[in-house]
Formats: C-alpha cells, sequence, structure tokens
C-alpha cells in the first residue's frame, strides 16, 4: 500500500491500543495454565495474532466474544514426540518466536516455526545454542522453517543481555515448566530491561515463582500457571508514543486508556520530550502532551529502542544536535533501524548521520517531504507519517501496509486526528 500525506498538524484525542508487549505475555502465560482463563483485548494485530495463531497450532483454543477472548489449553494433551511437527506460523514476530521457542522445548513439542520477513535474518544466537546444550534439537539458523525437538533440561543457561531480552522472556516462560530448578546467567549488562520486569509481572500473576539474584534468576522447576478470571490487556505506550511526540511537534494531543504505573519501559517517552522542551501531563488513565519549542538532546536507547524511531522525527526538527546512543540493536529489528531511520528523515529533507551504535541528528525548522520507503518496518512507516506534519510538501509513503504488524488502525486514527491521507492499494 502507498500513502499520501497533506501536511496538516494533528491534533485531538486518540484511545492507546493494547499493548503489544503485554498480549503475547498474557496470550502465552493463559495457554499455559490448566483451566481457561479470559482475556480482553480490544484490537488485534499481525504480530499478536501470530502468537494466537502459533499458540492455536499447539493446540490451545480462543473463543472469542467481542474483544474478550476465553483461552482454553489442556496442556496435559501437548504431546512430547509425536511424529508429526506442528507447523507455527510466526509471520514476523520476533517476540513469538523467541518467547515460543523455549516453551515448545519445555514441552516437548516436535515443532516447525515458518518465519516470513527479515524474521530468519534475526538473531537467535545464543539462546539457540543454550536451547541445544540444554536437550533441545534445532535445525540450522537463518532458513525457514526452523525445526524444533527434543525436551529441554534443567539447568544453568548463559546469556548476554545485551543481543536481545526476549531470549530472557522466552526462558523465564519455559524454565518453570521444567521438573528441576533451573537458573539464568547473565552474561552482560541487561538492555531492554523492563521487558523483562513486564515478563516478571505477567508470571506473578499467574503464580509463578521466579527469583532475581545479582547474577540473573533463579527459576524453581515444577510450577503450574494459575489460570485468571479476567485480564485486562493494558494501552501500548510504545505506539501512543507516535501521537505523544506528534503533539511535541504540533498540537496538542490526548492519549486516553494509558497507566502511568505500567511496568512498559516506553512510558518514559514523557520525560524525554519534557526534557526536549515539550509540556507533559498525565492523570486518570491518559496522557497530554502540549508543543513548545523543542531542543534536542541526547538519549539513552538501551532500555527504550522502539521509541528511537519517532524521537529521531522529533529530533529532526528540534533547535540543535541529538545524539542517540546504546541503539546497536536497533539494527536487527524489522529492519536495520538506524539505517532506515537516517534513510527516510534525509529522503524528507533532514539532517541525520548514522552512526554505528546511534544517530546523531541536526535539527531543522521543517523538513521538505518527498517520496519514501517504510523499509517493511511498521514503526518506520508511523515515523514518516508524523514527520510528514512538518514537511514543505507531500509526503508519499511505499510499503506504508506494514503498519499492519503493530497498528493496523494507524491511518484511521492519524485521520481522526485531522490527519489527510490518501490510502492506495498497490
Ligand atoms: O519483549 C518485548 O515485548 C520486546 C522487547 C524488545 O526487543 P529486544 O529485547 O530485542 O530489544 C522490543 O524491541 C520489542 O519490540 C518488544
Ligand atoms: C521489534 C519489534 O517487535 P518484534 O521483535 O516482536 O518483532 C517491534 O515491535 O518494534
Amino acid at each position: 500500500m502507498r500513502v499520501l500525506i497533506e501536511n496538516r498538524l494533528l491534533g485531538g484525542s486518540v484511545r492507546a491500543i493494547p499493548s503489544k508487549s503485554m498480549a503475547h505475555r498474557h496470550f502465552i502465560a493463559a495457554a499455559l495454565a490448566e483451566a481457561p482463563s479470559r482475556v480482553v483485548c480490544p484490537g488485534m494485530s499481525e504480530d499478536i495474532k501470530a502468537t494466537m495463531d502459533c499458540l492455536e497450532a499447539m493446540g490451545v483454543m480462543f473463543n472469542r466474544k467481542k474483544s474478550e477472548y476465553e483461552v482454553m489449553s489442556e496442556t496435559k494433551k501437548w504431546s512430547a514426540g509425536a511424529d508429526e511437527a506442528l507447523k507455527l506460523p510466526c509471520k514476523e514476530s520476533g517476540s513469538t518466536l523467541r518467547f515460543l521457542l523455549p516453551v515448545v522445548a519445555a514441552l516437548g513439542i516436535k515443532v516447525e516455526f515458518h518465519e516470513e520477513g527479515r524474521l530468519p535474518q534475526r538473531p537467535l544466537s545464543p539462546l539457540y545454542e543454550e536451547l541445544q546444550k540444554h536437550g533441545c534439537r534445532l535445525s540450522p539458523q537463518g532458513v525457514t522453517p526452523l525445526r524444533c525437538q527434543g525436551k529441554l533440561e534443567a539447568g544453568i543457561y548463559e546469556i548476554p543481555g545485551n543481543i536481545s531480552s526476549q531470549f530472557i522472556t522466552g526462558l523465564l516462560f519455559a524454565l518453570p515448566l521444567l521438573k528441576g530448578d533451573s537458573e539464568i546467567r547473565l552474561t552482560s549488562a541487561l538492555e531492554s530491561a523492563r521487558y523483562v520486569d513486564m515478563t516478571l509481572q505477567v508470571l506473578k500473576q499467574y503464580g509463578v515463582v521466579v527469583s532475581c539474584t545479582e547474577e540473573g534468576f533463579q527459576i524453581p522447576g515444577g510450577q503450574s500457571y494459575l489460570a485468571q478470571q479476567s485480564v485486562q490487556i493494558e494501552g501500548d505506550w510504545s505506539n501512543a508514543a507516535f501521537w505523544l511526540t506528534a503533539a511535541a511537534m504540533g498540537k496538542k494531543i490526548t492519549v486516553t486508556c494509558l497507566d502511568e504505573n505500567s511496568t512498559q519501559g516506553d512510558k518514559k517517552i514523557l520525560d524525554i520530550l519534557k526534557r526536549m522542551g515539550a509540556k507533559v501531563e498525565q492523570r486518570d488513565w491518559e496522557a497530554t502532551v502540549t508543543p513548545e519549542r523543542l531542543d534536542g538532546t541526547d538519549i539513552d536507547a538501551g532500555d527504550i529502542p522502539d521509541l528511537v524511531p519517532i524521537l529521531a522525527a522529533a529530533a529532526a526538527v528540534s533547535r540543535g544536535k541529538t545524539r542517540i546512543y546504546n541503539a546497536g540493536r536497533l539494527r536487527l529489528k524489522e529492519s536495520d533501524r538506524l539505517k532506515s531511520v537516517s534513510q527516510v528523515l534525509n529522503g524528507l529533507g533532514g539532517q541525520v548521520r548514522e552512526l554505528e551504535d546511534g544517530l546523531e541528528i541536526t535539527g531543522r525548522e521543517r523538513l521538505a517531504g518527498g517520496r519514501v520507503d517504510a523499509a517493511g518496518d511498521h514503526r518506520i512507516a508511523m515515523m514518516a507519517a508524523v514527520a510528514a506534519m512538518v514537511c514543505e510538501n507531500p509526503v508519499e509513503i511505499c510499503g506504508a501496509q506494514a503498519v499492519n504488524k503493530s497498528y493496523p488502525g494507524f491511518f484511521e486514527d492519524y485521520q481522526s486526528l485531522g490527519g489527510k491521507v490518501v490510502m492506495e492499494q498497490i
């Protein structure tokens, strides 16, 4: 899909969509419980659906009534060593693959993970080798489908914390299911740490015990997940960040249904926008940003990788320089995001320098506009759409359907905030 966007400022109020990260976690935890749970998820995306489709392929049932899903599984029936491998369609979702790989290994189910887009190229090592060391047989990396069989064994798992926190989340879901006790030892500092906090919060809610140690985590074996009567998926701060930043760059916007006490690390967007000069308010489950003149700043992206594209767009029209550092892992996402952010913003007339582990952005009054490619990446498509507000000329985004990965209603919400978008299916 190609979209053409006019340079109008957005303003008004919009409801946050359900958190993709939380939805993955709750659907997996509910599927692992021995009795039915209810999960209320008022919105879907390709990634959340990928997790649900994989679980369904494993025998989990989702009885849907509007936005409420009754999650039913018969974990006891999940057969170790069946002849036929189950086909799990993970599409392009890194979370789905990296969370479910250790889980299927712990359950001893023989599966094939079918990956799409850039997913086969995104790293699985050293989770891959640690699973092999502990009894799991895996087909070569980088070739889809990825085949997995064997039964995972309890023990000590050594994993660096600076490649993907999703490795740790996957192990945290899986290791409590094993007979013996396990330990995750982090061999380097943990980045994206708030995502692991989200996992720990969900595990605790489902009655799974994990203790944090100096080196990592201790996970007693033989545990069960407790079914939940009703769980509401909270609002998504990572996607709300696009509207909150658009507000800082243009006109006042309120995003509703956002929990200020959320464990989501991306709620940090408010602190960063405030530091750049915007006025931010947060109360009663909503966040409001009012524009002021923005100044460039230094941003440590170690814990907030998904905020980088939209913050780069704001920096492109802020006074002075912005340096984004600790962002090397952005090269491992749906696109090489350091490259795609610089290509798109420079393509629109910005001044962005790609560094090995970050970006240096020199702000300008306005951008020029023009035609850009979303690089198959939802966060790049959404960044370009927000940047279009501050361009002299219209912006054409090729491959804009990438938004479906996390936010299928993005362009509808863009229009509801006053944006003018022409969508063309090609
Ligand atoms: O656990 C999660 O839900 C996520 C963790 C982060 O990945 P990394 O830990 O690989 O940085 C983040 O970028 C991704 O969008 C979602
Ligand atoms: C990187 C992302 O997701 P995942 O790793 O789950 O594909 C994202 O949503 O930006």
